[in-house]
């Protein structure tokens, strides 16, 4: 029991920390985005909804039961069923991170991308962090679509992009998730930089490489 209170005592207050560093560096924006990490008893910690992750507060955060009800805290984010599609397909998952970081989001809006994989490989860091990044239609935020849109690629991939919205991220640990997610924005970035260029993306066989090692 006391084990259980201190982690969720470590994971509330990594929620609080880690959106105020992705806010404060611009990764999301206003009221937008949504952070939540599951406790190894599988109850789920949630931002609460309107927030802004630059200035959560531990104490309010809102809590699920390990089969999805609410049980504390604030209201729940809008996303929180995406949340709960997330970690019923990624069993390695205990945190997941939601962001309306820019140059994803532009990347989500450009018709013509294979929306199975949407950027090259362009940095092995991208590859190791993000690996796949398949597109997931339009449903308004909160849709019940949107969730089951993204439980449906979720299968194959811990990171999706959802199409005119942003990106959704699950991770082993709150900072896998974090990394993952302003990886995945910093690749978005360089291919938005680079698309009138002509470039040279990693090797089918490098990308494999990496793959097999993903550390
Ligand atoms: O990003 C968001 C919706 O997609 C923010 O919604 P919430 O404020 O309900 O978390
Ligand atoms: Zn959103």
């Amino acid at each position: 029991m006391t084990e259980i209170l201190s982690e969720e005592t470590r994971l509330r207050d990594e929620i609080v920390s880690i959106g105020r560093s992705l806010f404060d560096r611009c990764y999301t924006h206003g009221s937008t985005g949504n952070i939540s990490a599951r406790l190894s008893n599988g109850e789920i910690l949630m931002t609460p909804t309107d927030a802004s992750l630059g200035n959560l507060e531990g104490s309010t955060l809102s809590k699920f039961s390990a089969d999805g009800v609410h049980i504390g805290g604030a209201k729940p984010t809008k996303e929180a069923f995406l949340h709960q599609c997330m970690y019923c397909e990624r069993i390695e998952a205990s945190a997941v991170v939601h962001l309306h970081s820019t140059n994803a989001v532009a990347v989500s809006v450009i018709d013509g991308l294979d929306p199975e994989d949407l950027l090259p490989p362009l940095t092995a860091y991208y590859v190791m962090r993000v690996g796949k990044l398949p597109l997931a239609p339009y449903f308004p935020p909160g849709d019940l679509a949107l969730a089951e849109a993204v439980r449906e690629r979720a299968k194959s991939s811990a990171a999706i992009l959802l199409a005119n919205h942003g990106p959704v991220v699950a991770g082993k640990t709150l900072r896998d998730a974090q990394h993952a997610t302003e990886e995945l924005e910093e690749t978005a970035k360089l291919f938005l930089m680079l698309r009138s260029e002509k470039i040279r993306p990693l090797t089918p066989m490098q990308r494999n490489n990496l793959l097999q090692r993903k550390n």
